[in-house]
Parts: structure tokens; C-alpha cells; sequence
């Protein structure tokens, strides 16, 4: 299939409100992939290509675009092992090679081809929101239910093979779909709530956790075998030699287990969040060490527990791992979880979990079998541009302009980011440095005062409420917003939403 066609439906899809509309036009695409393209169209819609990131910058993206071709000729198939070429090229000394790949590829690319090519590899997510969308689609092509679809594409993590084996294999191929130790699953994700008590009512009879500020870990074990994986389901092995320890000592042989991570202080304390994080990027120094905290198991030599109501995972869990389970209890009175959530914050924790004794593990659903309580409102938002700082913070890229997910579009495009405060609070001599050198990597325009970035970073924002501002496109502005930390581990499809902010202003 023409290139072309796939971009022609998305922006269909992108200029309809209707889900029925956008399903409909995506299935229809679906329908007339051919098999062995489905899993690459699949990557592109969903601006996460198969490869994943080929290392192609804004600067080295607009150095390749050239005179585009007159008319639509490039395939799916070239684009993708154009991809595939990228990404072995990958690394020091190729970077000539990796020039010419590239301008190879938009010379055989129309204007709104290469546009479109240049929004998926800068993860410029603006088709991002469309995974549920296009499980539907999946589903309605194949015939299949949308949930047998979605439980196949959580469990192994892949929409784009889920889509494969949904279009041309059988409808039990599908429901066979399981779990694999060594392959990956979607986590499951949380709910907010007000306060315990409030989540005690939404949840029943709940094990009250601690909520650590770590980094996520799914770890999966096949005899001395150990593999980690972080909550985006990027690998991490290599860079957690004391975790695959910790884990290889646990009495079974096969195990999926589901955690926290986190750097603690010699006192027991937690270290800051970008401690912890510091562990996962590229050229992460070991002066942490790093402690798992585990509080769910998945799977146990050959018997899948994903069906197994919470008690029942957490007994296991407790029989393997009783020194790394996660400090909590399980109760259903307000006074205890009250007790549990003062005891955390009181050990430097954000807050506590509340999950539902009688829930099954949902991978990849953020409900209300989980919900989470923090005294802090913190959110994940975008970095949209940053103003030059002044005085001490002269010649630095200082204050961000902070933007929200806005998936419908109620307050401009859809799948765009609607900007909602400015902060240069919170934001440490490191991290002013750090911001300083990559906004200017992502840079897509300049003002006097303000450099505007391709919106693809993720800060956590700890703030204290927000306000009715007719200044903002979104009508609201943050109130007291300061910098927890960068989430690297967070791609901007996956920010906090307007909607959730907005929802703040109602008592
Ligand atoms: N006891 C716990 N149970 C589950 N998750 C925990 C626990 N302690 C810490 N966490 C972390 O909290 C997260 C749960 O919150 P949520 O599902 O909303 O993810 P999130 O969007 O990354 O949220 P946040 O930014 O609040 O960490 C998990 O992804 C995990 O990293």
C-alpha cells in the first residue's frame, strides 16, 4: 500500500469529532493493508514506530527535507525498511549515512508525506490518543470483540501484532493470546481519588499501600533468566544489575512481578525522585543504588494469576518475596488506611495506594480498582517553550510554559496541548543546565524572550489548584505551580488532560 492512503485517512480521522466516523475510516484502512504491512501501519498511526526511536532530531530532520516528489510514490514497505536502515545506523560514526537514508526517504516523500514522516519521528504525538480508537477499528476489520482485541494487545504489549493475528488468524489464535514470561504486559494504572476515605467507598475492603515515587518495574524471571522492564515497556536489564539479583534469589523459576523502584538514603529515606531516575538515562552514573519494592505477582511456575482476585496475588506474593513486598495491609476502615497514609507521608513517600481486594489484575486500564491518594496535586504536563531566565539565571532556558493534553480537542486541535501556567519554581542548578542544552535540541522557533520546543517533554508539576483565567486558551491557570522533576519514562500522548485539570475547579 501507498504511503499516501494511510495519511489520507489520518487526516480523516483527525478532521472528525465522531469516534464512529474515525473507526470507520481506520477499519476501512485496516481492511486493505496488506498482512505483512499491518504491524508498521499500525506503529505509524499511533506515532510509535515499530523500531521505536531511530535517533532522528528536529535539526537532522529538517537538514533532510528537500524538494519533495510530485506525486505519491513512496510504500509502507519502503518507509518502514527505511526505518529499519535508520535504526541499525543508529550510533557514532554514521551519521553521513544516516543523512542520506533520510534524505533519500523525503525525496521520495510529497509535501504532507514528509510532514507526516517528520511528526512521527520526532514523536510528535498528535495521532497518539488514537490507540483506542484503533483497537475498536481493529476489532471491527477483524470481527472480533473490542475486548478480546484489547486483552490481547495489553498482554503482549503490541497493538500492531494484536492487529496481524486479529486480521488473518482465527478468533481463538486471539483469545490464546497470553502471557509469555520475557514478554512484557501493559500495567495496570491508577485512578485518583480525594482522600482514603473516599477511596475506601469506591473501593471496599482495600490493601492500603504505600505509594513510593520510583520508577515503575515489571520483572520477569525463567530460571536465572532475569529481564526489567519499565512502565513505557522499554528494557532496562542492563541498567539494574542489583535488581536481577534481588530477584534471582526468590524461590521459584518462572515469575512475573510487578513494581517500584526506588534510591534510598542511608537513613532509609527516599531519595528524590530524579535520583532514581537518574538510573535509567544514557549515561547514568551508579552512585545509587537501587532498592525493588514489589506489589504484584502475574504469573507463578506456568499458572497465570492475572484472574486471581488481589488477595489471592498478594498471599503469593507474600510467600516469595516477604522481605520486598511493598509496606501496606489490607483493611476497610477509614481509621487504619488513615493510619497507613500518615505513616508514609511520615517516611517521605508521596502518599498511598488503595486497590481493591476482589480486583483482577487489568493490564493497561487506568480504573477505580486502584486508586491513589497523595496530599500533593501533582500532574504530568508538557513542556510547550521556555523563557530565557534573568539575574542569577541570565543566559539559561528558565521558565517552562506548561501545556495540557486536550485528546477531543474542546479547546483547539485534537490530540494537541493547551497551555495552562508558566513556572520556573522547583527547578534545581542540574536541571536548568540539563533543560538549557535539549530545549535547544527540540527548538522549533525563537522569540526574543522565548524559545518554543517541539512538545514531547514530560514535567511532573506539583500545584495547589487551579483558577479561572480568561487569559488561557483552556480557561483555567495552575496556581502555585513548581517543578517536581522531568518524566522521561512518560511520553506527552500519555500527559494529564485538560479535563482533569479543569475538573479541579468544581469543590
Ligand atoms: N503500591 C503501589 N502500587 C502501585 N503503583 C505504585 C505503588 N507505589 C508506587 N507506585 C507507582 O505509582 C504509579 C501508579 O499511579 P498511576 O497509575 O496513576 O501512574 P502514573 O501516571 O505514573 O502516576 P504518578 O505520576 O502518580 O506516579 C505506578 O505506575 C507506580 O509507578
Amino acid at each position: 500500500m501507498l504511503l499516501d492512503e494511510l495519511v489520507r485517512t489520518t487526516d480523516a480521522v483527525a478532521s472528525t469529532r465522531s469516534r464512529l466516523a474515525k473507526v470507520d475510516a481506520l477499519a476501512q484502512l485496516l481492511k486493505r493493508l496488506d498482512p505483512a504491512d499491518i504491524p508498521a501501519a499500525v506503529g505509524l498511526l499511533t506515532a510509535k514506530p515499530r523500531q521505536g526511536r531511530v535517533g532522528v532530531g528536529w535539526r537532522g530532520m529538517s537538514a533532510a527535507m528537500g524538494v519533495p516528489a510530485a506525486e505519491p510514490c513512496l510504500t509502507l514497505a519502503a518507509l518502514d525498511a527505511a526505518l529499519d536502515r535508520l535504526q541499525a545506523l543508529a550510533g557514532a560514526g554514521s551519521a553521513a549515512e544516516r543523512a542520506a537514508t533520510l534524505r533519500e526517504l523525503t525525496a521520495a516523500a510529497t509535501e504532507r508525506e514528509q510532514a507526516f514522516i517528520g511528526g512521527v519521528l520526532l514523536g510528535e504525538l498528535r495521532t497518539g490518543a488514537l490507540e483506542g480508537v484503533l483497537t475498536d477499528a481493529v476489532a471491527r476489520a477483524a470481527e472480533r470483540s473490542v475486548e478480546s482485541v484489547r486483552r490481547a494487545a495489553m498482554l503482549s504489549g503490541d497493538l500492531g501484532s494484536t492487529a496481524r493475528l486479529a486480521l488473518t488468524g482465527t478468533a481463538a489464535e486471539l483469545d490464546e493470546v497470553g502471557l509469555q514470561v520475557g514478554r512484557p504486559v501493559q500495567p495496570m494504572l491508577a485512578g485518583t481519588g480525594a482522600s482514603v476515605t473516599a477511596a475506601l467507598e469506591t473501593t471496599g475492603e482495600a490493601s492500603v499501600e504505600y505509594k513510593l515515587d520510583g520508577a515503575r518495574i515489571q520483572v520477569h524471571r525463567s530460571g536465572d533468566d532475569v529481564r526489567i522492564f519499565t512502565r513505557t515497556l522499554a528494557e532496562v536489564t542492563h541498567r539494574l544489575p542489583e535488581v536481577v539479583e534481588v530477584v534471582r534469589g526468590f524461590p521459584v523459576h518462572d515469575v512475573i512481578l510487578d513494581g517500584e523502584t526506588l534510591a534510598l538514603g542511608e537513613d532509609g529515606a527516599p531519595r528524590p525522585f530524579q535520583e532514581t531516575m537518574s538510573r535509567f538515562g544514557a549515561d547514568a552514573a551508579r552512585t545509587t543504588v537501587l532498592h525493588p519494592w514489589f506489589f504484584d505477582v502475574l504469573h507463578i511456575d506456568g499458572r497465570d494469576l492475572l484472574d486471581e482476585p488481589l488477595s489471592e496475588r498478594t498471599k503469593v506474593l507474600e510467600s516469595i518475596a516477604p522481605a520486598h513486598r511493598i509496606p501496606g495491609e489490607i483493611t476497610a476502615d477509614p481509621e487504619v488506611a488513615g493510619r497507613i497514609s500518615r505513616d508514609a507521608l511520615s517516611a517521605g513517600h508521596e502518599g498511598v495506594m488503595l486497590k481493591s481486594v476482589g480486583s483482577v489484575y487489568s493490564a493497561g486500564r487506568r480504573g477505580s480498582n486502584w486508586i491513589k491518594v497523595k496530599p500533593v496535586l501533582t500532574y504530568d504536563l508538557v513542556v510547550l517553550a521556555c523563557e530565557w531566565g534573568s539575574g542569577r539565571r541570565a543566559g539559561m532556558l528558565s521558565n517552562l510554559h506548561l501545556g495540557a493534553l486536550d485528546p477531543a480537542g474542546e479547546f483547539g486541535e485534537p490530540g494537541g496541548y493547551v497551555m495552562v501556567g508558566k513556572t520556573f519554581k522547583g527547578i534545581t542548578d542540574a536541571l536548568l543546565q540539563w533543560q538549557t542544552e535539549r530545549f535547544q535540541e527540540i527548538e522549533v522557533r525563537r522569540t526574543a524572550g522565548t524559545v518554543w520546543v517541539e512538545p514531547v517533554t514530560v514535567v511532573e508539576i506539583a500545584i495547589d489548584g487551579v483558577q479561572q483565567s480568561p487569559r488561557y486558551p483552556g480557561r483555567i491557570a495552575l496556581r502555585f505551580a513548581r517543578v517536581k522533576g522531568y518524566r522521561e519514562d512518560k511520553t506527552a500522548a500519555e500527559a494529564d488532560t485538560i479535563q482533569a485539570l479543569r475538573a479541579l475547579l468544581r469543590p
